[in-house]
């Protein structure tokens, strides 16, 4: 390993949407993203091959019964993807080529990229937990496609932590607090992940990954559809106009939850498939594009409601910080007459349960269970809980999770203990993430008993 001449780590966050789900996916609508703190990391060492101009590739997943994938890529051949033993991962396949085709490199280079991803973003089932005195992973026995997800997003901050490494091989002192290099990174990761998964999300995902917690707006699906087949001679020249010369008119803008309050997620172990809610929820809206604009518009209000009404909570906290601990008290003590006093409050939990009716609206109509009626009992249960300001399924909805917005005061473990409305919850140990992409230092990476 000393060999190598560079060596650098990045980091980059999984994601929960919390307002924006299925309407975000029109860049009419704006949605509200949470990055979390559990997060994909990668580390990257180089040595540049004197004389050659082929590039040998090592990635190495050695939490997942060793994953490791081996590439040879040539210039001559226009940087075709071949795993040694024809191994796939369509996610690393598509960050290779897209960022081989975007930076045309010639020098010959060794590249090994070690990934590692925190807890929450798999089912710790049957794994082993390692540690340094810096970091802990949890290694299992089985290949990564054989371990259940949770739902934060693995794929996009795999995609992205990924582009980060390799960025930072082929252009010398990268900075990813720099703006620019974080569009740079947030535009081939886009890319990759939106060719990987065969469709057109939304790309949320890749953005919070990028940019951290944010107010998100996406770009118009066409800029990546459009882009020629792999194997035409221009898709080089014509990725580097999308990356370098084209308006993406993609909105990230940072936020935070207001001081005092947290994110936390409640895993019901169950698990949604986000494509056939999509594909029910699409078929439900054309059936009748007229009703469904009428409640796309109703929810989209309601969205932008809540958000406004986050930033307002923010400015009070600012402006008048006694005056907001009361409003956290009044939480706390979940007294209705003492919650009647801020309109701030009331005016969340309007917007959200108005969000909820309409989608539990387009549940009954689409067959598409985005609020189905075991969730609505738990969401409910959970509202009533001491220090909930709300709470959400995040997302597609479904069975994947369930998000509140909590007080940080507040002690759910301790709330729903041995209560069996509760039972099939549990509370994750995760929060939000302001940042997206981090670098990390390499050293924290090594050596894990
Ligand atoms: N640690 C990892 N090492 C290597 N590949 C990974 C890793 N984590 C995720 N991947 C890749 O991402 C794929 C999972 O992507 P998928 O989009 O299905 O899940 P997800 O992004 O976690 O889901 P969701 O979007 O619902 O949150 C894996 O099959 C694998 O190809
Ligand atoms: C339904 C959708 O709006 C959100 C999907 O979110 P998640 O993968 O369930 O977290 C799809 C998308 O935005 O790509």
């Amino acid at each position: 390993m000393s060999s190598f001449e560079k060596v650098q780590a990045f980091s980059a966050p999984g994601k929960a949407l919390l307002a924006g789900g299925y309407l975000v996916l029109d860049p009419n609508y704006r949605s509200y993203v949470v990055a979390v703190s559990a997060r994909m990391h990668a580390v990257v060492k180089s040595l540049d091959l004197k004389q050659k101009t082929h590039f040998e590739l090592e990635i190495l997943s050695s939490q997942f019964n060793n994953d490791c994938w081996i590439y040879t890529l040539n210039p001559s051949d226009g940087y075709a993807i071949i795993e040694k033993d024809g191994k796939k991962n369509p996610f690393i396949e598509m960050v290779l080529f897209n960022l081989f085709s975007y930076f045309r490199p010639q020098q010959g280079k060794r590249i090994l990229i070690e990934i590692f991803s925190d807890d929450g973003y798999h089912s710790q089932l049957n794994s082993v937990l390692k540690r340094n005195s810096y970091k802990k992973f949890s290694y299992h026995t089985n290949s990564i496609t054989e371990v259940p997800k949770t739902g934060l997003g693995s794929s996009a901050g795999l995609v992205t932590v990924l582009t980060t490494a390799l960025v930072s091989t082929f252009k010398s002192n990268l900075d990813v607090q720099n703006y620019e290099s974080l569009q740079l990174i947030h535009g081939l990761a886009q890319v990759a992940h939106c060719q990987a998964q065969g469709k057109i999300g939304s790309g949320f995902d890749v953005a919070a990954a990028t940019f951290g917690s944010i107010v998100y707006r996406r770009f118009v699906p066409e800029l990546i559809s459009e882009l020629p087949e792999h194997s035409e001679v221009n898709y080089s020249a014509k990725l580097r106009t999308l990356i370098d010369d084209t308006n993406w008119k993609v909105s990230h803008t940072r936020v935070r939850l207001p001081d005092g309050l947290r994110l936390v997620m409640g895993d019901v172990n169950n698990g949604s498939e986000t494509t056939k809610l999509v594909s029910k929820v699409k078929a439900w809206y054309n059936s009748n594009p007229s009703r469904g604009l009428e409640i796309y518009q109703n929810i989209n209000s309601n969205n932008e409601k809540w958000m406004a009404a986050l930033t307002e909570l923010d400015l009070l906290n600012r402006k008048a910080p006694n005056t907001y601990s009361k409003l956290l008290e009044a939480l706390d003590a979940q007294d209705e007459v003492l919650l009647k006093q801020w309109p701030e409050l009331i005016k969340i939990r309007q917007a959200v349960k108005e969000i909820r009716h309409n989608f539990r609206h387009i549940t009954r109509e689409s067959g598409a269970d985005i609020e189905p009626p075991i969730q609505t009992i738990l969401l409910d249960n959970c509202l009533k809980l001491k220090g909930i300001l709300t709470g959400v399924i995040p997302g597609a909805g479904g069975y994947d999770a369930i998000v509140l917005i909590a007080t940080e005061n507040s002690n759910l473990q301790l709330q729903t203990k041995d209560k069996k409305e509760f039972a099939a919850v549990t509370w994750l140990d995760l929060h939000q993430e302001d940042v997206g992409v981090k670098q990390e230092n390499p050293v924290h990476y090594q050596n894990f008993v």
